[in-house]
């Protein structure tokens, strides 16, 4: 049975401006900023936006709620995340409407987000006694231990293409470990973050987690802000650079989770089914190819291209639907803003001027009611792509997908790992020697083999090379929270 959906009017938030010690503020210019529908090019509210005062009077507020948090037992602090999680879920509907609202992520897609966000406080909340030090064996007289301490206050800047489930999930961690936390939501969507600090109100003490809509110069205040003790960056490669050379003022730590231009190899004996499969999913049209995470380099064996570009485009055109995002039947929605959907048509252009084959899409979808004004874009794909070509080389962060075709395998590992990204990979085989060897050679952080776009809780995830640094949803996330203190207790009885 299908889900039953929330009224968009009882599911927006309430209060439109800056989160911080538990309560609304006003942000001291008075700016906002209008927030849109992508989904009908239409204005949604006005949001407050952030500057540089409130980011400190934010942070302050948020260091001192840390000498507190800090304390909390690990059993009283599992519990407190425990609740957040059944509080995200409970509001998973509404969240995912927000979402599909501010986004254009079709809500049958998005109600999943929320879920994922409670399934990370879960987790975390589970892995909480693991924030334990050692003893080392003694030295003479001095009996040595060390002891695992939350770093302070953290900075959280996430991405526009999941809001709620990256404002969720990355409060996770810090949060477990001891450390309160400042989420920066997308500038592009910061609506879901905004009912998730409503709904969690009750819930975290005054100051512990916080949720400063704003827009770049908030980015850079949160980067720069001396208590700030960590800044991460769910985002472009460009905007984590920038930030890593603001936070190296202070020498803050950084996590990063940044862009991908990522690689799909398919053997001659690939599974077929599972494979045309893959190929579609892995793009992730259903979001308009808007995931870092996204295949949008295929590359297919010459004896096998064909039939496969015939299966994937038949598969591609029943499957992607455009539509109102907010309903439950679409099946794919817009880019997010019309910017992005005119970055994303110059890229299309690039590929028909150098000679890509258009093989389905490469313009706005036609005759669908209730999408005019929406920044649409058809599924679109482009065989005979070469390695030089900008489609090949940069990340379009939209639907497009390129497909190449190989023979020799050494030279399609070089053109895979030919480039600056290394975030996913994927790889079809019914061999598992095969399948083994390519997973060593390939330059990327996450592979899957005979599937695509799947994260596990416990599995690191993160980028090789200018994809990230650092990896999130494991164990190694939690401990990056923390910092280790050295003891040295002097037994000598004189
Ligand atoms: N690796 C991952 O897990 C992951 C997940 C989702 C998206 N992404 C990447 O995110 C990008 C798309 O998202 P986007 O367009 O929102 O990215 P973006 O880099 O433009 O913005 C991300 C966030 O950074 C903030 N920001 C921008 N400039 C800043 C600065 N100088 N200092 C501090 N903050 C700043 C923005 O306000 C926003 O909140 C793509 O490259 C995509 O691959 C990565």
């Amino acid at each position: 049975m299908a889900p039953s959906l929330p009224s968009i009017q009882d599911s927006l938030p309430k209060n439109k401006s800056l989160y911080y010690n538990g309560q609304w503020h006003e942000p001291e210019s008075g700016e906002v900023k209008e927030t849109i529908n992508p989904g009908n090019g239409q204005v949604i509210d006005k949001i407050s936006q952030a500057g540089a005062k409130d980011v400190d009077a934010a942070v302050q507020a948020a260091h001192e709620a840390f000498t507190s948090w800090r304390l909390t037992t690990p059993a009283q602090r599992a519990a407190i995340l425990r609740k957040a999680g059944n509080v995200m879920r409970e509001h998973a509907a509404e969240l995912a409407l927000l979402d599909a609202l501010d986004t254009g992520n079709p809500v049958a897609e998005m109600l999943s987000d929320a879920n994922v966000a409670a399934a990370n406080m879960d987790y975390f909340a589970g892995l909480i006694p693991m924030l334990k030090g050692e003893t080392i064996p003694q030295s003479d007289d001095t009996f040595h231990y060390t002891l695992r301490e939350p770093l302070g206050v953290v900075a959280r800047i996430v991405a526009f293409n999941h809001p709620v489930m990256f404002a969720g999930a990355k409060s996770a961690a810090p949060l477990a470990a001891g450390c309160t936390v400042i989420i920066k939501p997308p500038d592009q969507a910061p609506l879901s973050c905004l009912r998730l600090a409503e709904i969690l109100s009750d819930v975290f003490p005054p100051g512990v987690f916080n949720v400063l809509p704003g827009s770049v110069e908030c980015g850079k205040a949160l980067s720069t802000h001396r208590l700030i003790r960590k800044v991460t960056l769910i985002g472009s490669v460009p905007t984590g650079k920038a930030i890593a050379r603001a936070a190296a003022d202070t020498l803050k730590p950084t996590l990063f989770e940044l862009g991908g231009k990522n690689a799909l190899i398919a053997f001659p004996d690939a599974d077929m089914e599972k494979l045309v499969v893959g190929v579609a999913r892995g793009m992730n049209f259903t979001w308009a190819g808007q995931s870092c995470g996204s295949t949008s380099r295929v590359f297919l064996h010459e004896s096998i291209h064909d039939a496969v570009l015939e299966k994937v485009v038949a598969y591609v055109k029943r499957e992607y639907k455009a539509g109102i995002p907010t309903e439950l039947s679409t099946t794919m929605g817009p880019v997010i803003s019309q910017a992005a959907k005119d970055r994303v048509m110059s890229y299309i252009d690039s590929a028909k001027q150098e000679g890509a084959k258009l093989a389905c899409g490469g313009g706005a979808p036609e005759g669908i009611d209730g999408i005019d004004g929406g920044y649409f874009i058809e599924p679109t794909i482009f065989s005979e792509v070469k390695p030089p070509m900008k489609i090949a080389r940069e990340e379009i962060f939209g639907p497009v997908m390129s497909v190449f075709k190989w023979s020799d395998e050494a030279e399609m590992l070089q053109q895979v790992n030919d480039t600056e990204y290394g975030l996913t990979a994927a790889i079809f085989t019914k061999d598992i020697a095969i399948a083994q060897n390519v997973v060593k050679k390939v330059e990327a952080g996450f592979v899957w083999v005979n599937q695509v776009g799947r994260h596990f809780l416990g599995v690191p995830f993160g980028g090789y090379k200018e994809s990230g640094g650092g990896r999130e949803e494991c164990l190694d996330e939690l401990l990056s929270f923390t910092q280790t203190k050295s003891v040295n207790i002097n037994l000598a009885r004189s």
